[in-house]
């Protein structure tokens, strides 16, 4: 592509950029590399090694003009705040872009003073030279888009003051309804937590991440002030650099999909059996276990732990097989089976757990099950062992199990999804899910993934049970690998289950405002692993 004029005046920015590259949305189907901001350096440090002079800062200004563009296919006015750095460089360029096209465009800067970085400051010259200058806070008019180039990977402090009060103005945009575009990351956000840093941050309902994406647009509070998130590649290639974490995909969602032969049999698909429901907890069991039979495992059980005997069946669901509270652990059974244990599990979960994690094959542990081995420390060594013994265990605790377990804070979990997830991973050799918005998929061997399906419309009682139980029924279904490889199922199968349960709380029909009961939960993920399956055609 030629290079765009940047200012009215026709000054040109140089001819540097032979194409700004590709920029495609991480809408949750394609998956992604993330980097860290410390990994994101370097990235960045290799391609400007590799471009002429300003080029990337170009580029990268283009993309944010061109998809500003398509936010706002109908506006003329755009305002830009401007950071004193590389971000503001960027906004700059975008700004410049914006007028060649016809745009009446304001600019306000902060945090300036002389000390722009060179390519910045170039930035800065050429929008002057075209005639550009900066607009007072107060003398910003109604405009049909907002774009936020105050602070990018070179964040570490909050916005305050003036920082601050461009943060409110964009925040006020985004509120009337504007589209309000972040350029590589929205000011005031942590970019390898998605954590705020203070009070003051931007709600951007788009943001164009330059180079490579950080995992904290994606988890913690990352999406909801992040928005609908694109990437554009600069036309650079970052794959020499090692990433921090991964998006997964809907091809990480396949993976973990069986398909079925036609000789196969309700026998190749394994038995799986549910240990949970303590006194006034049996629907825990029930959606465990209703979801691991839609899931696919071969043949379910259900011992209810608050049982006085043989639990009642499941009158909706009589495929299902009710045992006595025992009939799980009897010799050859565990060794052969996909546990899942904890749903609704209470206080008696925790009796049964020296048996089910020393033989279960394969133990997917939830809930109760979780809590109990966080308060037993013989349990969790006993858990961490189990990998040497080729038992392979997924865990799938919610932020506050995962404080449990790691023995810190549910704000401690919070502060960083990624580390804490990875830690946990370590501690107990066993694939962790942490759920949450962003849920994180952690092994000990594989770099950490970010799911970035699903929406608050789980967040209602029984999703968890019903992730665990799906989780369980694809585990099951899996033929039995090499021991080698027997932990990689593990993760496949978590990897599936979580971005299919993400996935079918977005397809299912119903108020996207309201809650998604768990129940309906289960006939959406049938709807989801169908759709996601015919999608790869
Ligand atoms: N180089 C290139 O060609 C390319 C660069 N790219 C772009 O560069 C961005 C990174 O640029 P950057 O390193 O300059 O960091 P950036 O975030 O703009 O600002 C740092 C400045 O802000 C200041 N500051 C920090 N916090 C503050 C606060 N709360 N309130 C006030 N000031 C605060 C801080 O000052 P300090 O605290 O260090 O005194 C420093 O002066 C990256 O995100 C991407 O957009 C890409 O397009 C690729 C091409
Ligand atoms: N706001 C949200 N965005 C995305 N997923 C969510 C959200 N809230 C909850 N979830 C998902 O819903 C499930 C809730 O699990 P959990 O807290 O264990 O619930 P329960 O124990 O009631 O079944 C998890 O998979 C979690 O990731
Ligand atoms: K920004």
């Amino acid at each position: 592509m030629s290079p765009l004029p940047c200012a009215q005046s026709g000054a040109t920015v140089p001819n540097v950029a032979a194409s700004i590259g590709r920029i495609t949305r991480l809408d949750g189907s394609s998956g992604a590399a993330l980097y860290s901001n410390a990994s994101a350096r370097v990235v960045e440090s290799l391609a400007l090694a590799a471009s002429p002079p300003f080029a990337l800062m170009q580029r990268a200004g283009l993309a944010v003009a061109r998809l500003g563009q398509a936010l706002a296919p109908h506006g003329r006015r755009a305002w830009i705040a401007v950071g004193p750095g590389n971000n503001g460089g960027d906004g700059l360029v975008a700004a410049a872009a914006l007028r060649q096209a016809g745009w009446h465009v304001q600019i306000t800067t902060c945090g300036a003073g002389t000390n722009r970085p060179p390519d910045a400051l170039r930035a800065w010259q050429l929008w002057q030279d075209g005639g550009g200058g900066a607009t007072e806070l107060a003398d910003v008019e109604q405009a049909e888009l907002a774009i936020d180039a105050l602070l990018g990977l070179g964040q570490h402090r909050a916005p305050e003051g003036e920082m601050a009060a461009c943060v409110a103005r964009l925040n006020d945009f985004q509120r009337a309804g504007v589209p309000v575009l972040a350029v590589d990351q929205p000011t005031g956000l942590l970019g390898d937590t998605g954590q705020p840093l203070g009070h003051s941050v931007v709600v951007a309902t788009h943001t164009l991440a330059l180079l490579t994406a950080r995992p904290g647009l994606f988890t913690g509070d990352g999406r909801d002030l992040a928005g609908h998130i694109w990437l554009a590649d600069l036309a650079c290639d970052p794959s020499a650099t090692p990433p921090s974490a991964t998006l997964s995909s809907a091809d990480d969602a396949r993976r973990g999909l069986p398909m079925r032969q036609h000789q196969q049999h309700k026998g190749s698909f394994g038995d799986l059996w549910v240990l949970g429901g303590a006194r006034g907890m049996g629907g825990a069991a029930h959606l465990a276990s209703r979801a691991a039979l839609a899931a696919g495992a071969g043949r379910v059980y259900v011992s209810e732990l608050g049982a006085d005997g043989q639990a009642p069946a499941d009158p909706c669901w009589p495929e299902l097989m009710q045992r006595d509270a025992h009939a799980w652990c009897a010799p050859g059974v565990l060794e052969r089976i996909t546990l899942v244990c904890g749903c609704g599990g209470g206080e008696a979960v925790a009796a049964e757990l020296p048996a089910a994690i020393a033989r279960a094959a394969r133990l997917v542990l939830d809930a109760d099950g979780l809590n109990a081995v966080a308060a037993d420390p013989t349990l969790m060594r006993a858990l961490a062992a189990r990998r040497d013994q080729a038992l392979s265990t997924v865990l799938t605790p919610h932020p506050l199990e995962a404080a449990r377990l790691l023995g810190c804070s549910t704000a401690e979990v919070q502060a960083d999804r990624l580390a804490a997830a990875q830690t946990l991973a370590h501690k107990t050799q066993a694939v962790v899910v942490l759920k949450g918005s962003g849920t994180i998929v952690a092994s000990p061997d594989n770099v950490p993934a970010i799911n970035p399906t699903g929406n608050a419309r789980l967040a209602t009682p029984g999703s968890g049970d019903v992730l665990a139980g799906w989780l369980g029924g694809l585990w099951s279904s899996q033929a039995a690998p090499p021991t080698a490889s027997a932990h990689q199922t593990a993760r496949q199968a978590a990897l599936s289950a979580v971005w299919l349960h993400g996935r079918a709380a977005e397809v299912a029909p119903g108020d996207p405002g309201l809650p998604l009961p768990a129940h309906e939960l289960i006939q959406a993920l049938q709807r989801a692993s169908h759709l996601t399956r015919q999608s790869a055609r």
